[in-house]
Formats: C-alpha cells, structure tokens, sequence
C-alpha cells in the first residue's frame, strides 16, 4: 500500500487545498487564475493541492515538484442535467505523466447512479495500486442531509476504505463527537471537505480544528480558502490548526 508521505507533512498530518473546481464549475469567484492560487496556497503552507489533469498539464512545470493530487474523474458541468454523474476520464499513469504525487476520484454513494461511480472508483484504485501511487477517494453521501449526518458520511468514507482508498475525503457533521463516528468506522486516514462558503470564517477554522479532534488528518478545503477575505491569513491559521498536537 502506497504511504501518504507525498501529501502530508512530516507529522503525517496535510493541509490540502482544493483548486479543481474549474473543471465542473467553471472560473468560480477567487479561482479565476488558479496558478496564483496554487502558488499562494504552497507559499503559506499548504501540504497538497488538488488539481485538474488539465491544470497539472499546463503549470507541473511552473510548480516544479509541487505536491500535486490530480483529480481523473469528471467530464460533467454544472449546466448539465447531473454534475455528479462524472466519470473517468484518465488513467493514473496520464496523471503521473503530469507531476501527480497522488490521484483523486470522486464516490457517490446513495445515488442513482452509485454502482457507475463505485465502479469507476474501484477501477482508479486498481491502477493505482499497480503504479503505486496513493489514491483519495472523494465520498459524498446523497441528498442535503448527506452533506452532514453522521450514519451517512460514515457510510460513505467506509465504502471508499473498502473500495481500497488511501485517503478518504468526506463532509464534516459540525461537531468532533459526530464526526468521531465517520473517523474510527474508517480503517483508513480521514480529511474533511469543506463545501460552499461559510458565512463566518472563524467557523472555517472551527472546522478544521473540530475534523483534527475527531481523529482527521487534516482537511481540503476549497471555496472557504479562496474566497475567504484573506487568502494567505486563512492558509496559515489552518496550517497551525492542522499540524498542532492537543
Ligand atoms: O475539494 C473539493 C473539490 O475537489 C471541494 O472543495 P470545497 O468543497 O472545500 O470548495
């Protein structure tokens, strides 16, 4: 089983930060150049970033060795009739050809369309194994409560632990004792998602600190870092929440 070394710190705790949002949802607000981003998130600490193949393809070079964790699903939009309904459109050794030091792929469990996405998970996990480079796994239950109940985001990052992730990404249930569930039900380390903006930026914070005492490893978060007032300012105390001992 390949470690997580690539995209954690020396702690074996990370810091991502999510900048793939263009490949589903076009340049959303503070991703509209997503190389400063990218160079602005290393800068102030971040462990990892996760990134289009399309992405990683034009900048590997201008990030030389940056800790890039190339997403190989998608070809959905979010004009389109379902943005969930991705699915694969590279192989892992496409993404290593591209600086990858690690491979996402999303898994959406209690969809119409589960099987497909599971599916195509447990394909990327195999290939993954093969070139030994350590897969996340992106688990996000179905519906509005999805994105916080406990049952069910425990549910969805067992699934992806079964499925042969070495890192599940899933949704946070807003407090360390809910989430402690989703944590020990998953026999593989743990980062929470941050999701849509949050309207108070101490609450990002707050959630970071809340995934860590749960047992997480970390965090990746997205919109909540680039779209936050101050994007450096938010990277850094996130830095400090994630790679701090209780
Ligand atoms: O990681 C993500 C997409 O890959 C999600 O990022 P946010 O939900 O934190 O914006």
């Amino acid at each position: 089983m390949p470690g997580l070394e690539p995209i954690t710190g020396p702690d074996g705790r990370t810091l991502i930060i999510a900048i793939d949002h263009g490949g589903t949802f076009g340049p959303m607000e503070g991703l509209e150049d997503p190389l400063s981003v990218a160079k602005a998130a290393l800068e102030s600490g971040a462990d990892a970033l996760i990134v289009t193949l399309g992405f990683a393809k034009r900048y590997h070079g201008a990030l030389a060795g940056a800790p890039l964790i190339v997403r190989v699903d998608g070809g959905t939009s979010s004009i389109g009739p379902d943005w969930r309904r991705m699915r694969r459109l590279f192989s892992v050794e496409q993404a290593l050809e591209v600086g990858a030091r690690a491979v996402i792929a999303m898994g959406f469990v209690g969809y119409e369309g589960e099987a497909e996405s599971l599916g195509q998970l447990a394909e990327v996990c195999a290939e993954s194994m093969k070139l030994r480079v350590p897969l996340v796994a992106e688990m996000l239950p179905a519906g509005k409560e999805g994105e916080t109940d406990p049952d069910r985001l425990a549910l969805a990052a067992r699934i992806g632990a079964e499925i042969g992730a070495d890192l599940v990404k899933t949704g946070y249930t807003g407090s360390p004792d809910t989430f402690r569930k989703t944590v020990r039900g998953c026999f593989v380390p743990v980062v929470v998602r941050g999701g849509p903006r949050m309207a108070d930026e101490e609450q990002v914070v707050e959630t970071a600190r809340g995934a860590v005492a749960a047992g997480a490893i970390g965090v990746a978060f997205g919109r909540n870092v680039w779209q936050s007032s101050d994007m450096r300012a938010m990277i850094r105390r996130l830095t400090q929440v994630v790679h701090s001992r209780p």
